[in-house]
């Protein structure tokens, strides 16, 4: 079930900064120290994202990783984008 406008709209103001809403995704962009450090977050959340069997694309590189939430299945957010997205914001803030 997707999400609606202001459901989004209250849950981007309930997340840490940093994310960033196209209408159909979530979008984080962290900084990081170096590419190893960029690879340990990037592993974090894949164990986070195994756990709820919902999977962010995500890109990295030296210094930086990207994070992108929606599900496939439904076409834009749901209620499992921003389960993960606190769980992304949990590991950053750790
Ligand atoms: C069968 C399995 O539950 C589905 O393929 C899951 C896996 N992870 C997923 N992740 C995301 N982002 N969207 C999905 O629709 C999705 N579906």
């Amino acid at each position: 079930m997707r999400l609606t406008d202001p459901e989004i709209e209250t849950a981007l103001a309930e997340l840490n900064a940093g994310w960033r809403c196209d209408g159909a995704a979530l979008h984080l962009r962290v900084g990081r120290r170096d590419f190893a450090s960029a690879l340990a977050l990037v592993s974090q959340v894949a164990e986070a994202a195994e756990a709820q069997d919902h999977h962010p694309d995500v890109s990295f590189g030296w210094g930086w990783c990207s994070f992108r939430l929606t599900t496939h299945s439904d076409g834009g957010l749901t209620a499992k984008d921003l389960k993960l997205a606190r769980a992304i914001d949990a590991i950053i803030a750790s």
